[in-house]
């Protein structure tokens, strides 16, 4: 996705916008960490001036996801500091979003990990282990779940409710550029240029899996088999008896043998 700017997502897909499949949060947050663009799968927490839950998150695998952090706007303490966010780039988080402040600045701009903050404090925060986890919040007049996905450059943050893909339109440029076959290389650089700058077009939520309709050619491909043995059995057993029957019989193809 990162092939794709925000800004194209959003010109490419203002039904999804429409729907409020598509949100962009207000812009109220400072950039931190050395991503500045970065995306991937939401965990959500909701936490005031307490950050042990923040801290606990981090400390598990990320596997490329964004942690979003409602602090409740909270100008009083700094509830993410240099220690979990070293832990999170380490543990393989794309990212931490937060609706409050955080500390630590030089540092965190170091790491290899996007981070978006309302602004830095230099107070910590309590200790005291109270918040929620994986609960809906609202941020930044934004109702975001967790397991939606987020999408943040220098323009800004996206939310929507799937992954979106650019696959469809990678194998949209390869048809295009297979069917017009076109030889002179410049005509081709101007073509896939033009297709690139359209992609976000394509973009669209990624369908969920269906369990019927998307095994349906894995059934039926199971049922013509069964049919097409089930018809060479047949064959081949017909094929046996009447090979057997002319043996027991002395039956040739040249006709009856008398031995
Ligand atoms: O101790 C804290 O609450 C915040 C902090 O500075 C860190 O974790 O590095
Ligand atoms: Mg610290």
């Amino acid at each position: 996705m990162a092939l794709v700017t925000t800004a194209e997502v959003c010109d490419a897909n203002s039904q999804l916008i429409a729907s409020g499949d598509l949100r962009a949060l207000q812009p109220i947050f400072q950039i931190y960490g050395r991503r500045q663009v970065f995306s991937g799968q939401i965990v959500t927490i909701k936490v005031f001036e307490d950050n042990v839950y923040i801290r606990e998150l981090l400390e598990e695998k990320g596997n490329g996801r964004v942690l979003v952090v409602d602090g409740g706007g909270s100008l009083r303490c700094a509830i993410l500091g240099g220690n979990p966010v070293v832990q999170a780039q380490n543990n393989g988080w794309a990212g931490i979003v937060v609706n409050g402040c955080i500390r630590d600045v030089d540092e965190i701009n170091g790491c290899d990990i996007g981070v978006r903050a309302l602004a830095s404090h230099p107070m910590k925060a309590n200790k005291k282990r109270t918040g929620e986890k994986h609960v809906p919040i609202t941020i930044a007049g934004t109702r975001i779940r967790d397991g939606e996905w987020l999408y943040a450059d220098t323009d800004g943050i996206l939310v929507a409710p799937n992954e979106l893909s650019v696959w469809e339109a990678c194998i949209d440029v390869a048809s295009v550029l297979a069917s017009k076959r076109i030889s002179a290389n410049h005509e081709a650089l101007k073509l896939e240029l033009r297709i690139l700058n359209q992609m976000s077009i394509y973009c669209s939520p990624r369908k969920p899996f269906n369990r019927w309709t998307d095994s349906k050619p894995l059934v039926s491909g199971l049922v013509y088999t069964m049919i097409l043995l089930a018809v060479i059995s047949f064959w081949a057993a017909k094929k046996l008896d009447k090979v057997r029957f002319n043996g027991e019989y002395g039956i040739s193809k040249r006709g009856i043998s008398n031995s």
